[in-house]
């Protein structure tokens, strides 16, 4: 069994790692901690983990984290760096979800998120876990950099376009709306239900923080940079995010054809039939990203329509894929659930 430690368990990705890894065929969950519910059982917060999780939150300082094979930040961004080495020289494997090592630029990450970097030294080692393009790399790895979510379903809808150098590389654009879980689970104004509820708004037209890193990915799929304008906005949905990305043809070939190659094989990528319209309610609590091309009037610009669930393909259920492929195991385990409807 893989001795599992979880820091932040209380949050929403903390609480979505623990409904998947109680589930896991291959996982002994060995510490959660919480600061300030430290000593509660995890399943009188969470009832839904009554009778799957008997263990108590324990205190990140006192948290014998050092014993497990493999430790999960579903913290901050910030908070994992500064443990990370210890746990390394320890001999334990890091899946941070937050975005401390996802960006190889130390000066661009410092720029966007506004402090210090604490460990530069292992943001160099650290491999991106997008596993449909860093497979064999996650195999070997120390320490890994979950995507963030909107990455994740912006990332993967325009692969096969930018690998196959299909489009235009200087204005792709991507239009993106998240569920209200995307901001986590601590009290902000504007997810309050009578703030974010029957309401809808862009945000971060300027510049959000995931940019950098959507840009990071999508210029190393090119070799070469890319110009990319990214809108996220705030919907009132608790799960999902559904992106809506364009960009325009410079290569005529069969679109479906080329995503249907490009993810063949992929567990968590499913290419729809041509001219469909995935839902977030399709993919909702599943690690699954579903994918549709679409090239209206056969005009010269492509659309892929790409959803996820923000909470497992973004976060957790991906942090698990990678956890398998890092162990060895099937990419699969734990995995299996299918989307609730309605
Ligand atoms: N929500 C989402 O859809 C996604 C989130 N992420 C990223 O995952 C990370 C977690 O997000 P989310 O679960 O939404 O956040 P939440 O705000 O819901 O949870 C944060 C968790 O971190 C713990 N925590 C806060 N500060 C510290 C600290 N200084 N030391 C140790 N633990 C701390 C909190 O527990 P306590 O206060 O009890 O100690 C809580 O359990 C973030 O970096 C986020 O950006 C990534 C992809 C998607
Ligand atoms: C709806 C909402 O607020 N979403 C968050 C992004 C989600 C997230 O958790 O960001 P990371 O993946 O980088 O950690 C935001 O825009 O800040």
């Amino acid at each position: 069994m893989i001795k599992v430690g979880v820091v932040g368990g209380t949050g929403y990705t903390g609480v979505e790692l623990l409904r998947l890894l109680a589930q896991h065929p291959d996982v002994e969950l060995k510490a959660i901690t919480s600061r300030g519910d430290a000593g509660v059982p995890v399943a009188n917060m969470f009832p839904s983990l009554r009778r799957r999780v008997d263990l108590c939150f324990v205190d990140p300082q006192s948290a014998d984290l050092g014993s497990c094979d493999v430790v999960f930040f579903a913290t901050p961004n910030g908070i994992a760096m500064q443990q990370a080495a210890e746990l390394v020289a320890a001999g334990v494997k890091v899946i941070d979800l937050a975005a401390d090592f996802r960006i190889s630029d130390i000066a661009e990450w410092e720029k966007w998120y506004g402090m210090k970097h604490a460990c530069p030294e292992l943001v160099a080692e650290a491999v991106y876990g997008l596993p449909e393009v860093n497979r064999e790399a996650i195999k070997k790895a120390r320490v890994i950099a979950n995507p963030g979510c909107y990455p994740t379903a912006v990332q993967l809808g325009f692969l096969p376009l930018v690998e196959a150098g299909v489009i235009e590389l200087d204005n792709l654009v991507a239009d993106a709306k998240s569920g209200v879980s995307g901001a986590g689970r601590k009290a902000e104004t504007h997810i309050l239900f009578s703030e974010s509820a029957d309401n809808f708004q862009a945000y971060g037209v300027a510049g959000h923080r995931h940019l950098p890193e959507i840009r990071q990915g999508l210029s190393r799929f090119a070799n070469a940079p890319v110009g990319l304008t990214f809108v996220p906005h705030l919907t009132p949905m608790i799960r999902g995010i559904h992106a809506t990305l364009y960009g325009r043809i410079k290569k005529d070939v069969d679109l479906q054809a080329l995503f249907e190659e490009r993810f063949a094989g992929e567990a968590f990528v499913d290419v729809m039939p041509k001219g469909s319209h995935p839902s977030t309610r399709s993919v909702r609590s599943a690690n699954m990203c579903r994918i549709a091309v679409h090239r209206p009037q056969g005009g010269d610009v492509v659309v892929v329509l790409s959803v996820i669930d923000n909470l497992v393909k973004g976060a957790a259920g991906q942090a698990v894929q990678n956890m398998n492929i890092l162990f060895g195991l099937d990419e699969t385990a734990g995995l299996g659930q299918i989307p609730l409807m309605p």
